[in-house]
């Protein structure tokens, strides 16, 4: 039986990142730049003031204080958005708004807080200065964020919202990035009802579907529901036959060994088991192999063994398709508040919740564990890992814990 590690190695060497495509701009947010995007024009474009106060030369000023203030000239104006402001000549100021293009003459920007401005006749107006000011201070010069020619975002930039506002600077309405994987998701059994008809004696409804295809598309890709089959091989294979243009297929249920768990015969049959069964709990009967040209991870039924493997295995090879360098599973080093056991040699994988105290992280585990109580992973904002070689974790015990949705809780680290 393989570990974790060895299953998650063999499941990455089996996909690739995806070809790219050209995306509206807000579409590609999330994704993968599968170009280089280099800037043709400066940014800022054009030199301007940070703050709303007088342009000015700071040689001008270079004596003043709040005892002997310096009287300048005031002669113009400057709003953002209003073009080129008048040049300035030693002895003269300009009133200028954040924003706006410094004037031609000036060096610096003070601050309408460190000024007194005086009416001295029609038209006129004199600004009395009370500070000395540094050449460039308040002055953000063209291309100090951005210079053109540069690249901005190197191909392989992950498209935050910081990414997503720099593109836009650029003026770019499209950009190239690795295309979202399209994942096949077919749940398996004779008792399995979707969403729906009233269950009869000996049914349940169908909630691994729905758990998937929230985790495909957290994880960056599209889910395409291809329903339930009865635990028929001829229906498994029609069902994951009629999946066009998927990237992945993921299944659930009937890749243990009861007398109707069909799901590996059908990979044997259609394709091909590259590995079943890992030392994982909950998640252990897992198969992955291909469907033609198609990988496909085979998921336990269980509820909880189905979320918990697709996070190890399943997201993972969705990042690597969508152009992640790696499989992005964020994990935290935190002391046990509370004992777990262990038995078995697998890597347990126990859901709980981690919070900062004082310096350090704790975790405990919360909820009943057993494979298909899904609530208590509700409540869960992490699975805490008890390595393969523990029989018992005892409470001060570290461990690593893996952060459920990649966000820290209860403040930064
Ligand atoms: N003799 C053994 N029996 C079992 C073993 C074993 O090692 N030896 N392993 C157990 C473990 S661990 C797991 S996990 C399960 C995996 O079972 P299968 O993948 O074969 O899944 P099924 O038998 O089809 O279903 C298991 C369980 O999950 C429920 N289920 C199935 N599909 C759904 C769905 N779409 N939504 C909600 N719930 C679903 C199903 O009704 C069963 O209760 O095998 C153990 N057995
Ligand atoms: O691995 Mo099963 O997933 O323990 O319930
Ligand atoms: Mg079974």
């Amino acid at each position: 039986m393989l570990g974790v590690d060895a299953a998650r190695e063999q499941v990455l060497a089996a996909v690739r990142p995806l070809p790219p495509v050209e995306l509206p701009l807000l579409d590609a947010a999330g994704l993968v730049l599968a170009e280089d995007v280099v800037s043709d024009a400066d940014i800022p474009p054009f030199r301007n003031s940070a703050m709303d106060g007088y342009a000015l030369r700071a040689a001008d000023v270079a004596g003043a204080t709040a005892e002997r203030p310096v009287r300048l000239t005031v002669v113009g104006e400057a709003a953002a958005g209003t073009g080129l402001p008048p040049a300035i000549g030693p002895g003269q100021a300009v009133r200028i708004m954040t924003g706006a293009p410094m004037p031609e003459g000036a060096d610096t920007v003070v601050r309408f807080e460190e000024t007194d401005e005086f009416d001295t006749g029609p038209r006129r107006s004199e600004v009395a200065v009370r500070r000395a000011v540094r050449a460039g201070e308040n002055v953000r010069e063209a291309g100090e964020d951005v210079r053109a020619g540069a690249v901005v975002l190197p191909r392989g930039t992950v498209l935050r919202p910081a990414a997503i506002g720099v593109l836009a600077s650029l003026n770019r309405a499209t950009v190239r990035v690795h295309r979202r994987p399209r994942v096949g998701i077919l749940s398996t059994g004779d008792e399995v009802v979707d969403l729906g008809p009233p269950l009869r004696p000996g049914q349940i409804r169908n909630s691994n579907s729905y758990t998937l295809a929230a985790l495909v598309r957290e994880s960056g890709g599209e889910p395409v529901l291809l329903g339930v089959a009865r635990d028929r091989t001829e229906e498994i294979r029609a069902k994951l036959r009629q999946a066009e243009d998927v990237d992945l297929l993921v299944t659930s249920g009937g890749v243990s060994i009861g007398d109707f768990d069909l799901v590996k015969q059908v990979l044997q049959a259609e394709g091909e088991v590259a590995l079943w069964q890992v030392r994982i709990k909950p998640g252990k009967p897992m198969a992955f192999g291909r469907i033609g040209s198609v990988p496909l991870l085979g998921l336990p039924g269980n509820p909880v063994a189905a979320f918990v493997a697709f996070v190890q295995f399943g997201r993972p090879a969705l990042r690597k398709m969508l152009g992640y360098r790696d499989p992005g599973i964020p994990t935290l080093r935190a002391r046990l508040l509370s004992g777990h056991e262990n038995r078995g040699r697998r890597r347990h994988f126990v859901r709980g919740i981690v919070e900062r105290r004082g310096n350090e992280w704790v975790a405990w585990p919360c909820g009943l564990q057993g494979s298909g109580v899904l609530t208590s992973v509700t409540a869960a904002n992490c699975l805490i890992i008890l390595p393969e070689t523990w029989d018992s974790a005892e409470p001060g015990d570290e461990v690593e814990v893996q952060l459920l949705d990649g966000v820290l809780p209860g403040g930064a680290a």
